[in-house]
């Protein structure tokens, strides 16, 4: 997205925002409320071999694939990044990420501790990463009740694997915890804002400068 101060010819590379979290402590309900919000982030859509849930839509919320869809795209090089999570796999295509940072368009990553790994290690300066925790694993384990999108097996299964998961809280650049979603949110968009501001975000910052030195006063 274009900042105040363009006006050069140098263009400015896209922000990568990661959401990473347990599941349940509300990463998908955050990234949603960001892209409604019209602030200029569009959603990278994972491939996952995860069955579809009964709320989600095919091109939307994923691409749901079989496991051997999944394997051609990874051996064909099509994967960003891919991890196994709860079983499952799930991969962020690479096109649509490297044209929208190439583009200077800013996209939003709900991925998991290993997926953010990995795009660190591509494209380091253009990732800014957040980790949302619940208030309580109390919190969690009710709020993936609640949800009723899986069954009790599932959640199971996800609420015994997000001890692992907070344990890579240190691998993040800021850490939001998520008891009020409101808070959560405002919190989640100043970090954006902030983000957006970082000089070596603003190539248009190189003409003003000069103009302003330029100028007889
Ligand atoms: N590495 C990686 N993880 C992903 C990707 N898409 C989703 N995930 C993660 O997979 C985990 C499970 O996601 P999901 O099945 O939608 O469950 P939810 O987190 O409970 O909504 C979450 O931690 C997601 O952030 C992806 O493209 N790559
Ligand atoms: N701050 C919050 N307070 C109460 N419920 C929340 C809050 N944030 C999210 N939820 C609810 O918790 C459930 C899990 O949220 P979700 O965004 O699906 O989590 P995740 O994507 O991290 O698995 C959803 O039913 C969502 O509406």
């Amino acid at each position: 997205m274009a900042t105040k101060d363009t006006g050069s010819s140098i263009k400015r590379r896209g922000l990568m925002l990661v959401l990473s979290s347990p599941s349940g402590a509300g990463k998908t309900t955050i990234a949603r409320n960001l892209i409604e919000s019209n602030i200029g982030f569009e959603m990278s859509v994972s491939v996952t071999t995860r069955p579809r849930r009964g709320s989600e839509i095919e091109g939307v919320h994923y691409h749901f694939s079989n496991k051997r869809e999944f394997e051609s795209l990874r051996d064909n090089g099509d994967l960003l990044e891919w991890a196994e999570v709860h079983g499952n796999y799930y991969a962020t295509p690479r096109a649509p990420a490297e044209l929208a940072m190439a583009e200077g368009r800013d996209m939003l990553f709900d991925i998991d501790w290993q997926g953010a790994t990995q795009l660190k290690q591509q494209m380091r300066a253009d990732i800014v990463s957040i980790f949302i925790l619940p208030p309580s694993m109390g919190e969690l384990k009710a709020r993936l009740k609640r949800r009723a999108e899986d069954q009790d097996a599932v959640i199971d299964q996800r609420l015994k694997n997000a001890r692992d998961e907070i344990e890579h809280w240190t691998e993040y650049d800021f850490v939001v915890i998520n008891d009020d979603l409101d808070r959560a949110f405002q919190e989640v968009t100043a970090i954006v804002k902030a983000e957006r501001l970082r000089r070596d975000r603003r190539p248009g910052l190189f003409n003003f400068i000069s103009g302003l030195l330029a100028e007889k006063i």
